[in-house]
């Protein structure tokens, strides 16, 4: 479980507060969506969770331990996947017994599965991949890490359109009872099906917090001629396919499928809380 309680923070330097007195709360076995506009503070928070950033009041708990104590069992327990980041010029196998040793569940069939559900090869060299085939490298070795807290920021920026497919496949056969997992990305249709819980952060708030299930079990998502424009209509956008509805569910009603888009734009709007 994961705590952040009442924390406010800001870049050394500067003095807008990204956060101010802010809580979550995050439980295990969930996968979170985090999404927000441009510059609403995603990454920040993530940073903030991993441990890599401090907050300047308040605190955030992993498992009960304060972050920013950076305890190595704590550590190891957190993994994060930035959007841009490097790899050694070394081969995986020497990545591998390098820093594998650091992770106490490091799982080695999980990352042969993960690299091969990618279409990758166990026997490559780190500085000889595209920038999209590293990012499935260390998404796979994230998941064979095996921490409790996993962290991916936009995931599948620079992955091409079988890899998303292939992605969402990797996450959802190795996602465990036991872990939190945290995907922030403006990529919502890569991600829609995977989510169990959506939180949609404006400038230093949490605009919605709740369950897919939740939201399932209150709304409908579906198009609907000029004609079906009830009532039951909370939220519309016009497209080709005619008008793109969330509806008031009726209990009995079958439940539909999250549109994800439509949904931010309506929660963006204030529509929906
Ligand atoms: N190193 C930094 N120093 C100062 N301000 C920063 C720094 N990094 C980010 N910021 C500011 O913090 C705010 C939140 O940035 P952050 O990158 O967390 O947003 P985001 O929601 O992830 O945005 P995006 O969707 O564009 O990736 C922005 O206003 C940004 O300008």
């Amino acid at each position: 479980m994961i705590e952040v309680n009442n924390i406010t923070f800001s870049y050394p330097g500067t003095r807008r507060n990204i956060f101010r007195d802010f809580s979550l709360t995050l439980n295990k076995n969930n996968i979170y969506g985090l999404l927000g506009k441009n510059g609403t503070g995603k990454s920040t928070l993530l940073y903030l969770l991993s441990g890599m950033l401090r907050a300047n009041r308040g605190e955030i708990k992993i498992n009960g331990v304060d972050a920013r104590i950076r305890r190595p069992d704590v550590m190891s327990e957190i993994f994060m996947v930035p959007e841009e980041f490097d790899l050694p010029p070394v081969s995986l196998d020497t990545y591998v017994k390098t820093n594998s040793k650091f992770y106490p569940r490091f799982n080695n069939e999980v990352l042969a599965n993960c690299l091969k559900d990618f279409e990758l090869s166990l026997s490559i060299n780190l500085n000889e991949l595209s920038m999209g085939q590293k990012k499935k490298v260390f998404m796979s070795f994230a998941l064979a890490a095996g921490t409790s807290l996993l962290l991916m920021d936009e995931p599948t920026n620079g992955l091409d359109i079988p890899s998303k497919s292939q992605f969402r496949r990797v996450m959802a056969n190795n996602m465990s009872d036991d872990r939190i997992l945290i995907i922030s990305t403006h990529q919502v249709h890569d991600v829609e099906s995977l989510l169990d819980h959506i939180l949609i952060l404006s400038e230093s708030n949490m605009m919605l917090n709740a369950s897919t299930s939740e939201i399932c079990k209150n709304y409908r998502f579906e198009f609907r001629s000029p004609s079906e424009m009830d009532n039951s209509v909370i939220y519309a956008e016009p497209t080709l396919q005619g008008n793109a509805v969330i509806a008031g569910r009726e209990a009995g009603s079958p439940e539909t499928q999250i549109n994800l888009e439509l949904l931010f734009n309506a929660v963006v709007k204030g529509i929906i809380r």
